[in-house]
């Protein structure tokens, strides 16, 4: 097919590797049940229910691709969807690395989303995807805080910490996933930027190219400390109590 008749492909990267520390002791996070089904199929059901979304890359805990297989067997997906699992490694940018060297040839779009926020809403992906097929090379889905935010610096004796800046809270933003990417971009940053960062659009910022905001949304967060599974639970209950069942 030429270029222009070529149907754009889309696929998700979903980072599952992590332990999950911070909630605290038991299985890794993304294997953790919330309403009696796995974290991250919830996690793949969200980003599957994109029709864009042609193709989901799994990145299992190291020791863990076989169990994960074997739930994403169990849990129906829609049929359009296909899926692969991987190992992932140490930290989430090398998890994330191993899952785009599994992707096939012929991938326009990738987008990244953490296992650990299983309750994203569709539109929100849309709307990611949305923002890079109009041509942005990285996109990231974020909000505004509620907070103000401090920098701070250890004491020079000791002691507490002290406050060293407030950066104007207006102009932050707190950002969620999945982050959006044209593919060849996304597979450029990860080959090229050293250093650790948090988040995939990071990598693409420090090439010095472009970051795109589109709105985040609440329901989006990261399940990262026990009081987030209590609200996550909550989350499905108002879904269920909204669509009669
Ligand atoms: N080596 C790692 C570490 C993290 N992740 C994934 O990256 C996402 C975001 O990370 P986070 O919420 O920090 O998860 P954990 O690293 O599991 O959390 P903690 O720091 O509390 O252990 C999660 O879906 C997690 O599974 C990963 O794939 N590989
Ligand atoms: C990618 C991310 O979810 C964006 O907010 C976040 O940076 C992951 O951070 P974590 O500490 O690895 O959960």
């Amino acid at each position: 097919m030429s270029d222009e008749t070529r149907p754009h492909r889309t696929a998700v990267v979903i980072p599952a590797a992590g332990r999950g520390v911070r909630l605290g002791p038991g299985a890794p996070k993304a294997l953790r049940m919330l309403s009696g089904t796995p974290i991250l199929v919830h996690a793949v059901r969200a980003m599957a229910a994109s029709r864009a979304v042609s193709l989901v890359v799994v990145v299992a805990p190291p020791d863990g691709a076989p169990e994960v297989k074997r739930l994403l067997d169990e849990h129906s997906l829609p049929e359009r969807t296909d899926y692969l699992v991987v190992p992932g490694g140490e930290s989430r940018q090398e998890s994330v690395r191993l899952g785009l060297e599994a992707l096939p040839e012929g991938i326009d779009t990738v987008l990244v989303h953490d296992a650990a926020r299983p309750l994203v809403p569709v539109d929100t992906v849309d709307s990611v995807v949305a923002a890079v097929r109009e041509g942005a090379v990285a996109v990231v889905p974020a909000l505004p805080l509620a907070d103000t935010v401090k920098e701070v610096a250890p004491s020079p004796g000791g002691g507490p910490e002290r406050v060293v800046a407030t950066p104007e809270r207006a102009r932050l933003r707190a950002v969620q996933t999945p982050q959006g990417f044209a593919h060849a971009t996304l597979a450029r940053a990860h080959r090229e930027v050293a250093g650790a960062v948090t988040d995939d659009a990071g990598m693409v910022e420090a090439l010095g190219l472009d970051v795109v905001v589109v709105p985040g949304h609440e329901e989006a967060f990261k399940v990262t400390r026990p009081l987030d599974l209590v609200l996550a639970e909550a989350v499905l209950a108002r879904r269920r109590a909204h669509d009669g069942f």
